[in-house]
């Protein structure tokens, strides 16, 4: 039978080169390529199935994760394929797995971590799965607070071994995936402890299980740590347990590159800054950027793709209903989601290039971009996952009541995103950060050090403390200048603001205290002004592609304006635009809308996923929605039997009891 199309419609109105757009969100042509083959590849493998994964239960679901992971192995190993078609390969089976910490932090851990000696032992057996790694460093009663940590390595210059203990309750090692039931090793986390002195947490590799039979080794506990929010979701991950009792491994086991403990027992510290230790998980805070353009531009794909087909009221003389995407209100919903999702995306792409940066900085021992770094990671970390797990929930609400059947496929992409908020550090804990770096950036202001990098615009405080904005015009809110000045003129006076209200107290640690909602709204400022800025440089690139430049500029536009809006009273309270000029903002807003409307389908249809990828029947690219709802709906295992399992012990009787009440 033939296919229809019920999206050609609107893909006939498109105006801009949807080709061209697909390698800009890929990055490369060559990158598009590897994307589009390897997501055609596990399209079509019935190994990767995952319609049925909310209805498994929890061991079923853990059984699909070891046997897509296994697969996975085998055939990346028969494809010889690259690290990058072994990275989308991940990212197309689109089920969290023990993997992904093995890849995603153990072995960074080592190459960060480890010496050249310990790299060349550890590294080629995890290269070749001979050994599964996990990342263990959050505990039952402490995660965020990192130095909190109770588990105990105490070196015995006797035996030259660490013993491994867990000396109380809350010092077990509690949530790391892969731990509970995969990994065979683990990074664990711990107090180092020499000749009776705490030297603080490090890193030491640890073998959990046998590599025979899989059982755990002697004064080990280990098990997973339970089920989690939503259904399939982030259960197919192994989060775990682990308790020590007394457990020796060898003084080599211990990640020396930060800091060594001799054959003696001496401590050594070495010029490499302690904040290395952190180092993991700036690199995967770096990954979640990426991550957040991915999973946002996932429920964007489906809202935009379903808000074309639903069609509510406004019919005329018997013609079609008006498709909800026309509505304005949907618009404002939805379209300030799609353009977050492409500033995420080219964020991502500069945060790539800075943490490749830093780490050939930190080979050659320049450790001078560390703290910009970690503030930027942390900080863009934080913003871009707050508004993805927010912008995935309004998708769903946009969907309407469809949204909330998981054939929709949003409730389980929220229910496995929202956890990004937390891991690798809460969102909020990771903002505080980014203002203590922002207060030391405002307290040197005067001491000649010059601000650098994403707070240069620092530099000119004293301009930005005072400018007006030159805004007269709806169209005036297009100009770069204009938009960069504006959120320049914000972040640095909320800054400052800040600055200015901590020096009022007797410490400084008593005033971040007490200031600490502020501090997070300066930090949110300056992160919203760091992607406005890498969005706007990279409009100054050359973009081939007939109109493409023009709908990532116009979508750049949206993403600044919409967030002026939305935070127009930090924008009014600072002075940084007037009452007037915001509602100006208002009046672009619209026109821009109007002006992307006739493009979305493209603009979605470029991130190129497959209907596997996406999972959902709302979101399905030939918008053939209906048939395949009221199909689907007759698969699940409730409409297996026309009279329902139960009817005989329970609904009958209690019709029957009715009726001889009511005869009463
Ligand atoms: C199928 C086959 C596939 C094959 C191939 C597949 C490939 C697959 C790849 C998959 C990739 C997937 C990626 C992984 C998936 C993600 C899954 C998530 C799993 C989750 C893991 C975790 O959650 S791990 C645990 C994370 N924990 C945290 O984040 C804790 C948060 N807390 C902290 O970071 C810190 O404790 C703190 C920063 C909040 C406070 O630190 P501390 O108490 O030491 O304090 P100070 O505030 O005093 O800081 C001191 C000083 O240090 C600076 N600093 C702090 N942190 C850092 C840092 N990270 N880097 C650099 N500097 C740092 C801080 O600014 C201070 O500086 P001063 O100059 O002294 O001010
Ligand atoms: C799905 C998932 C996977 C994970 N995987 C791993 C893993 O593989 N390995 C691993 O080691 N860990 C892992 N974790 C643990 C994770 O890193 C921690 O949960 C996270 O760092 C937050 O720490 P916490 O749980 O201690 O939160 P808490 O710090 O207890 O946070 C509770 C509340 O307190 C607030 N708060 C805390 N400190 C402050 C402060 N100084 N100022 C203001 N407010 C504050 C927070 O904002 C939050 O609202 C995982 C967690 C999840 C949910």
């Amino acid at each position: 039978m033939e296919e229809i199309d019920h999206l050609g419609h609107e893909r006939s109105k498109i105006e801009f080169d949807v080709e061209a757009m697909k390698i800009v969100w890929a990055g490369s042509q060559r990158a598009l390529e590897v994307s589009d083959r390897i997501s055609r590849l596990v399209a079509s493998d019935p190994i990767f199935r995952k319609d049925d994964r909310t209805i498994l239960s929890r061991k079923e679901l853990f059984n699909t994760t070891l046997r897509k992971s296994a697969h996975a192995w085998k055939r990346i190993i028969e494809l010889r394929l690259t690290e990058e078609e072994a990275s989308r390969l991940r990212f197309y089976i689109d089920q969290p797995a023990f993997m992904d910490l093995h890849w995603g932090m153990f072995i960074p851990a080592i190459k960060g971590q480890g010496t050249e000696e310990q790299q060349k032992k550890w590294l080629p057996l995890a290269y070749k799965m001979q050994i599964i790694g996990c990342y263990a460093q959050t505990e039952l009663g402490h995660g965020s607070n990192v130095q909190g940590l109770e588990t105990t390595a105490t070196f015995d210059p006797k035996t030259d071994e660490f013993i491994l203990h867990s000396p109380t309750l809350t010092s077990s090692k509690w949530w790391p995936g892969g731990l509970g039931k995969a990994s065979t090793h683990a990074l664990i986390y711990s107090r180092l402890i020499t000749d009776g002195q705490d030297h603080g947490v490090h890193g030491f590799i640890v073998q959990l299980r046998s590599l025979d039979d899989h059982l755990p080794l002697p004064g080990i506990t280990i098990g997973d740590i339970g089920i989690k929010f939503g259904n399939g979701a982030y259960n197919s991950m192994d989060n775990g347990v682990l308790r020590f009792d007394h457990v020796r491994i060898p003084r080599d086991q211990m990640l020396m590159r930060v800091s060594q403990v001799t054959r003696e027992g001496k401590y050594l510290q070495s010029d490499v800054p302690r904040q290395l230790v952190y180092g993991t998980m700036v690199y995967v805070r770096q990954t979640i950027v990426s991550d957040a353009s991915c999973a946002l531009s996932r429920a964007v794909c489906i809202a935009t793709r379903y808000s074309a087909v639903r069609r509510q009221f406004g019919s005329q003389d018997g013609g079609p209903e008006t498709q909800v995407i026309d509505y304005k209100t949907q618009q404002n919903r939805l379209f300030p989601l799609l353009a977050s999702a492409y500033a995420y995306r080219f964020v991502g792409e500069w945060l790539k290039w800075l943490y490749t940066d830093v780490t050939q900085r930190l080979q050659a021992n320049d450790f001078s971009t560390l703290p910009e770094a970690h503030a930027c990671t942390a900080g863009l970390k934080s913003l871009t996952t707050s508004a993805t797990a927010d912008g995935i929930e309004e998708c769903r609400k946009l969907c309407g009541g469809h949204g909330y059947l998981c054939s929709s496929g949003l409730p389980e992409l929220f229910a496995v995103y929202i956890p990004a908020c937390t891991y690798e550090g809460d969102n909020i804990v990771l903002l505080l950060q980014v203002s203590r770096f922002l207060m030391k950036t405002v307290s040197q202001l005067g001491s000649g050090i010059k601000p650098v990098g994403t707070t240069a615009y620092m530099g000119q405080v004293e301009h930005l403390m005072q400018c007006h904005c030159d805004v007269q015009r709806a169209e005036d809110w297009l100009k770069p200048s204009v938009i960069l000045a504006a959120f320049q003129a914000r972040a640095a006076r909320m800054s400052v603001a800040c600055a200015q209200n901590l020096s009022k107290f007797s410490s400084q640690e008593e005033g971040f205290a007490e200031l600490s909602a502020d501090l997070v709204e300066a930090a949110v400022a300056h992160c919203q002004l760091i992607v406005v800025t890498k969005y706007i440089e990279k409009l100054q690139q050359a973009i081939p592609g007939k109109g493409v430049k023009e709908q990532l500029a116009a979508l750049c536009n949206i993403y600044a304006l919409s967030l002026i809006h939305k935070h127009q009273g930090d924008f009014l309270a600072n002075g940084c635009i007037t009452p007037k000029q915001a509602s100006l903002v208002n009046w672009q807003l619209r026109s821009l809308y109007a002006q992307v409307r006739p493009n979305v389908i493209g603009l979605v249809d470029a991130f190129n996923y497959t209907d596997h990828y996406l999972g959902s029947i709302l979101g399905r690219y030939d918008g053939n929605v209906y048939p395949k709802l009221y199909e689907e709906a007759w698969k699940d295992p409730l409409n297996d039997s026309v009279v329902p399992d139960g009817y005989h012990e329970f609904i009958r009787p209690m019709l029957k009891q009715q009726l001889r009440t009511a005869r009463l």
